[in-house]
């Protein structure tokens, strides 16, 4: 149904050495996080977590080329990620960031089709090619019933299913999306979880998300990335839990980590 993609070098797509993010300006540099080392292969989903302000989001825009990286590397497909082009990047990564959409009064349908611009013409005409692939993402994100909607009338929850039926007609082999589950109930973040696991594993995306939801992370994806400002973590999350590593997520004043349940305990 989508492309798969064969790369080299046991079919990793996206690695980072020594990575630095942060905020640079004329008179400053601020590094908000560094020593970041990872990578990620085809069809994983992967989770970054960390506390508040630790630099989730930071990381995320950096690895999209939306804020440049303050040191060291990272390669996307075997390519330095500076050397894509921005029209060449959108083929390769899609976004989903939590800033709010600015074009709610379009059609469900409207905004996925959206997702086709790195491949259409200047004027925006959709061939049959861009028609099929977004008809196909609206299929497997199973929002049929939603597509001649307006997106303003839509609840959270469905519309966050419309911006990953976005990304899907987009049709990269590497989606970021910036906390997915934000204001949705427990049954609808592990809904979407669950369908981000199954878009990774089926059409073999791989899928790489910003989240506070630790406990229902390490149930669903294949790795995790415990961001911390000086050293990160990073592995499945049986090991990440074998090596302790999530106790040392938060101060541990008042909530401890079970490495038996997988879970977090107030004091
Ligand atoms: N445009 C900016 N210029 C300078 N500093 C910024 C900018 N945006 C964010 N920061 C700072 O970078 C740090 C990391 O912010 P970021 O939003 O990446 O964290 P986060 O882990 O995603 O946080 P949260 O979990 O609260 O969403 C914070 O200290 C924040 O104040």
């Amino acid at each position: 149904m989508f492309k798969t993609i064969e790369t080299k070098d046991q079919n990793i797509i996206l690695k980072t050495d020594n990575l630095s993010i942060g905020y640079k300006s004329k008179k400053q540099e601020t590094v908000i996080a560094k020593a970041i080392s990872f990578s990620i292969k085809q069809g994983e989903l992967v989770a970054i977590v960390g506390v508040n302000g630790i630099g989730k989001s930071t990381l995320l825009r950096t690895l999209g080329n939306l804020q440049q990286k303050i040191d060291g590397v990272v390669t996307l497909e075997n390519k330095k990620l500076s050397e894509y082009s921005p029209t060449k990047l959108a083929t390769k990564i899609s976004l989903v960031l939590t800033e709010p959409i600015a074009s709610k009064n379009l059609t469900v349908l409207e905004l996925i089709a959206l997702g086709r611009q790195p491949y259409t013409n200047w004027l925006g005409t959709l061939t049959e090619e861009d028609k099929i692939k977004t008809k196909e993402a609206i299929t497997w994100v199973e929002i049929e019933d939603l597509q001649h909607k307006k997106c303003f009338e839509l609840s959270d929850g469905q519309l966050q299913r419309v911006m990953i039926a976005r990304a899907l007609a987009q049709d990269t082999p590497f989606i970021l999306m910036d906390e997915p589950t934000s204001h949705l109930d427990l049954y609808h973040k592990v809904q979407i979880l669950k369908l981000l696991q199954s878009i990774a594993h089926k059409a073999k995306k791989t899928i790489l998300f910003t989240t506070h939801e630790i406990e229902v992370a390490i149930q669903i994806c294949d790795k995790m990335l415990i961001l911390g400002k000086n050293q990160s973590y990073f592995g499945t999350p049986c090991e990440l839990i074998q090596a302790h590593h999530f106790e040392k997520l938060f101060p541990t004043d008042m909530i401890q980590f079970d490495a038996n349940t997988g879970s977090f305990k107030i004091k």
